[in-house]
Parts: C-alpha cells; structure tokens; sequence
C-alpha cells in the first residue's frame, strides 16, 4: 500500500547554472507543492499504514526551512533545482519514515519524481 501527504510553501530561488539569459537565472518565486508518498503493511486494526498526521509531523521542521526563505540560501540547495529539492526532501525524512517518493512540483505543468537511489 502507498499513501501519500501534500505540502505547499511559497518560496523564492534563481537557477545559478542555466545559460546565461536562461529566464530561470532570474530571481523568482514558486507555489510549490510537495508529496510525500510512504509505502508499506496496513495495520489491520487501525486500518491504516500510518496516520498522515504522523507524515505532516516529520514534514514540518522541514516546511519551516523552506516556506517563504529564498531557497539558494539554505544549506544544500545552493542550486534549487525540482530536482535537487527532492533529494534534499526525501535525504532530511528518509530516517524518520518508511518514503517510496518524493514528488516536488514548481508550477501546475512542471515537476519531478524522486523515488531514492537505484
Ligand atoms: N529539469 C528542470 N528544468 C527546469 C527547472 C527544474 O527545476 N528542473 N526549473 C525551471 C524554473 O524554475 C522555472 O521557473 C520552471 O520551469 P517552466 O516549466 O519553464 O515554467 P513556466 O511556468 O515558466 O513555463 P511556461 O510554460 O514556459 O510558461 C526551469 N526548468
Ligand atoms: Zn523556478
């Protein structure tokens, strides 16, 4: 079974290895939206796999960091890539829950998968 907790935050960011003119080279800013997808047994009497308030728990520190900071500030998103953001996401809650994906999405067209190491 897979069950999965969305997060949104607003943050800014600037794309500091596109080619020069890249639009994304410019300082803007995004509504992300993130899934935190989470795999495994359900609990026969709860019926649950994990309560998604337990994913909004872990998620939440992590939320702190991002909502409304300019993300080439913070530690290990010098570049913020989708991309980037994902593994930095699924890195900081891999010890903490039993994650199968990390979804990150910058606009309602654009987005990325991260489902850990192969
Ligand atoms: N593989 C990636 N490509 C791009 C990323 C990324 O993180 N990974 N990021 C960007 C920019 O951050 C950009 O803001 C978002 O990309 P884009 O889809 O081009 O957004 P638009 O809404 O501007 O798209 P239009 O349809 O052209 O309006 C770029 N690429
Ligand atoms: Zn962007």
């Amino acid at each position: 079974m897979e069950i999965f907790r969305e997060f949104t935050f607003e943050a800014a960011h600037r794309l500091p290895n596109v080619p020069e003119n890249h639009k994304c080279g410019r300082l803007h800013g995004h509504s992300y939206r993130v899934e935190v997808h989470v795999s495994g047994e359900v609990d026969p009497s709860a019926g649950w796999l994990i309560d998604f308030g337990e994913i909004k728990k872990v998620f939440n520190p992590l939320e702190e960091r991002l909502d409304h900071y300019y993300l080439n500030e913070v530690e290990g998103l010098e570049n913020p890539t989708s991309e980037n953001l994902a593994k930095w996401i699924w890195d900081r809650l891999v010890g903490s829950l039993p994650i199968s994906a990390i979804h990150v999405r910058e606009t309602c067209t654009s987005g990325c998968v991260y489902r850990g190491e192969s």
